[in-house]
């Protein structure tokens, strides 16, 4: 049976993660995003003008699979689209010897202008990979059925290399229990619900938070407007509608938010939450905690995922996520 680690390597402010790939005889720097169910690479059949400075794919080593292809658009308006091979994926040390590889052939500026990553790796349920005439398995779906156990897990940490498992929990990357809940995949992401939060350790918790996904590839913790404007209430920030966005002072004085998951409550510290400067050496930051409005559920990216140790397991028959504190 197989398991594996592999690092997370935070780019700046933590926006992202990156972690190596190897693609047939190409090693590339992919982002693995729960949230999605694509594993797509810039290509040797990606044009010059877009993939400067990336790594690419070289699908001389797949097998094309003809009249396939493949269009993705993610939340943030992003993109990508291309043809689509088999080849062997290594992801530390565990081994997909035929995987669906998605050779870009176009993709938006954010992903050209993003050099550090040459692509993502989704992780999501595989009922949402775009892959057209017929739907591929993501990564773990296609080595599930030879992981020691059938679940991933990830360590990802503020400003410093993290990792994902694959096959394994590794009991040094957390303290104390691990608390499960259920996950709903019937619209193909890790989604749960938490329950009521809390801000600066004041323990009325209040209110609920509700459906939620756990994502790897958001960046920040989107929230319920109501949960927003109370943390913002309290950490001293305002909704500045030039930046799309609370903001709050950079100056060290956030709130910690709590929320119970599970009835375990995880916190996420002040210091997460004021993601970064508006600007270089501004005293004024974007905040880690933004309204989840008009995307029908919270989402618990990095900002949140960050402060704990996450266990994505579907080795019990129906999905569950696990989270204990880091
Ligand atoms: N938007 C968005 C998004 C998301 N909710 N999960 N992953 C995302 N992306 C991966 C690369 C670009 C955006």
């Amino acid at each position: 049976a197989q398991s594996g680690e592999v690092a997370a390597d935070p780019q700046q402010y933590d926006q992202a993660y990156l972690s190596p790939v190897t693609i047939g005889n190409s090693e590339l720097m992919l982002d693995f995003d729960t949230g999605s169910a694509d594993l797509w690479a810039f290509s040797n059949e990606t044009p010059a003008s877009q993939s400067q400075g990336h790594e690419r794919y070289d699908s001389a080593t797949g097998t094309e699979l003809d009249g396939y292809s493949w269009s993705i658009t993610y939340g943030d308006q992003s993109g990508a689209g291309g043809n689509v091979y088999t080849d062997k994926v290594v992801v530390g040390g565990v081994t997909a010897t035929r995987q669906a590889v998605e050779a870009a052939t176009s993709v938006s500026a954010s992903f050209s202008q993003n050099i550090d990553s040459d692509g993502l790796l989704g992780l999501a349920f595989s009922s949402i990979n775009t892959v057209q005439p017929r739907q591929q398995t993501t990564f773990f779906d296609t080595v599930r059925p030879t992981l020691a156990k059938a679940l991933f897990t990830c360590d990802l940490r503020q400003g410093d290399a993290g990792s994902y498992t694959f096959g394994y929990i590794d009991s040094s990357k957390y303290q104390g229990t691990v608390t499960y809940v259920p996950v709903d995949d019937s619209q193909g992401f890790w989604q749960f619900t938490a329950g009521g939060y809390s801000v600066g350790g004041d323990n009325a918790t209040s209110g609920s938070v509700g459906t939620a996904i756990a994502d790897t590839g958001t960046s920040l913790l989107y929230l319920p407007a109501a949960v927003t404007k109370a943390y913002y209430e309290q950490a001293g920030g305002r909704y500045d509608n030039q930046q799309g966005g609370y903001t709050l002072p950079c100056n060290g004085g956030a709130p910690d938010f709590s929320v119970a998951i599970g009835g375990k409550t995880f916190t996420v510290p002040g210091s997460y939450i004021a993601y970064a400067p508006l600007t270089t050496g501004s005293s004024t930051c974007f905040g880690g905690i933004q309204p989840d409005t008009g995307i029908g559920f919270s989402i618990f990216g990095d900002v949140f995922l960050k402060a704990v140790y996450a266990i994505f397991d579907v080795s019990q028959g129906s999905p569950r996520l696990g989270f204990a504190a880091q």
